[in-house]
């Protein structure tokens, strides 16, 4: 058994390490002292800790919310709820969590409750509104699984309803709480490419992840005759798809701090998406910027960068960050300008993006900082895209009013 573990987990590690000549020894060292550190227990949480509870026993939760948690003093992971009760007991038993609820109901059972502050929501994207209104209408503030919702309709609604209710939505777009993200975002829009006068000229995102598993799938499909998909079957892989490339988007607005987006090309098909776009940045700068995603692609395995460049007097100024999205386990961020050269990475303590995530909705719960602006221009822009891709923009789902 020991030996099996050592083959599956310690084996690829120094291969890995051993192949990039030392460059993951760091972080490696710093993610396992990370994981080697103990968890707070709940009895030592703080008296004010934040309640969250969780709605869906889904792996994102546990790495977004329980296991980010358990590291904090300041929050506390304090019910969940799951449409199998056998699956909500098992969840809560096995991460220490105090209540769960579980069957038809489960979700309004644990908004009722009075010990909860906040929700987490990491359901599948069409369900988002639905359960945030929900959850609002209930009292509490919510931390909203990336991508917010379909399209900017819904990001109209979603912002209303925590306007009349004053509850918080708060995007989990994890990978902008991380200090890497912070940082290159900090260069691009204060021109620090250029010690602050190097306008950005443009800037690209491109995000590609293989799932070997849909890999396979896919081959199976070109090889077997059956490649007839139902239209709700190929709309689910269209969504699918956006929770991908959805950081490029999400990426690009917020890393050079746009108001407003024009699309000048786009193009989806099932395993890629490619667009190019015109940012419009205050006071009067365009930038042009393009974005690419590739799904489970054997030619671009793992892509999850932003590259940017500037104009100086005499000459460019340039920045990428590689893997922008987890920086914890790996990244770098190489900047040029005046002729020099810098690298730098910010691992931090080895704190995962959703640790950083956690404190962040902290923080913006108590001062007040809002997400509903944010989220409506991304989706503006996405429906922009599809719109130009000739697809049309997703199509809202019903919402079900929830007691
Ligand atoms: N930040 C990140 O790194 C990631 C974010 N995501 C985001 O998280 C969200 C969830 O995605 P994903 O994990 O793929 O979703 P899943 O299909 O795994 O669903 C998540 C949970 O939703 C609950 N659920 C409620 N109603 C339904 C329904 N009708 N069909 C399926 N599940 C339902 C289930 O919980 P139960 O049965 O226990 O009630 C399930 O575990 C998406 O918005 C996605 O974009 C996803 C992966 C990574
Ligand atoms: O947020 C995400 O990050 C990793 C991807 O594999 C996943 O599809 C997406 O939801």
């Amino acid at each position: 058994m020991r030996l099996v573990l050592l083959m599956q987990y310690v084996c690829p590690v120094i291969v890995v390490i051993v192949a990039s000549g030392g460059a993951f020894l760091w972080p490696v060292a710093l993610r396992l002292w990370r994981l080697s550190q103990t968890l707070v227990p709940l009895d030592s949480k703080d008296s004010d800790a934040l309640r969250i509870g969780i709605l869906g026993a889904s792996f994102i939760a546990r790495a977004a919310v329980v296991s980010a948690a358990d590291k904090r003093k300041d929050i506390v992971v304090s019910a969940v709820a799951a449409r199998d009760t056998q699956r909500a007991k098992n969840y809560a038993a096995q991460y220490d969590i105090p209540a769960f609820h579980g069957g038809p109901h489960a979700y309004s059972s644990l908004l009722a409750r009075d010990d909860v502050d906040a929700v987490y929501i990491g359901l599948p994207t069409a369900l988002h509104l639905e359960w945030a209104i929900a959850a609002m209408r209930a009292g509490k503030d919510v931390l909203l699984e990336k991508p917010a919702v379909l399209n900017a309709n819904e990001a109209s609604e979603l912002a209303q309803e925590a306007k009349r209710t004053g509850r918080m939505v708060f995007e989990a777009g994890h990978y902008r709480y991380h200090p890497a993200a912070k940082r290159a975002k900090q260069l691009m829009s204060l021109n620090i490419l250029d010690g602050g006068v190097a306008p950005l000229r443009s800037v690209e995102v491109r995000f590609s992840m293989l799932d070997p598993k849909a890999w396979l799938r896919r081959m199976w499909s070109l090889v077997s005759s059956d490649d007839s998909m139902r239209p709700d079957e190929r709309l689910a892989e269209r969504v699918k798809n956006f929770d991908r490339w959805w950081y490029c988007v999400d990426m690009l607005l917020w890393s050079t701090g746009a108001f407003d987006a024009h699309v000048v090309s786009a193009n989806e098909s099932r395993f890629s998406l490619a667009a190019t776009l015109e940012l419009y940045l205050y006071p009067s700068l365009v930038v042009n910027v393009s974005m690419s995603m590739a799904r489970d692609s054997l030619l671009d395995p793992f892509t999850w960068s932003v590259s940017a460049l500037g104009q100086t007097s005499d000459g460019q100024a340039s920045l990428k960050l590689h893997n922008f999205g987890f920086p914890f386990l790996w990244h770098r961020l190489d900047w040029k300008s005046l002729d020099v050269a810098h690298s730098e990475q910010l691992y931090g303590f080895g704190e995962t993006t959703f640790e950083h995530q956690l404190g962040s909705f902290r923080e913006a719960l108590q001062s007040g900082d809002r997400q509903e602006d944010a989220i409506l221009l991304t989706m503006r822009t996405v429906d922009r895209i599809l719109e130009v891709a000739g697809h049309g923009a997703f199509p809202s789902k019903e919402v079900v009013h929830h007691q």
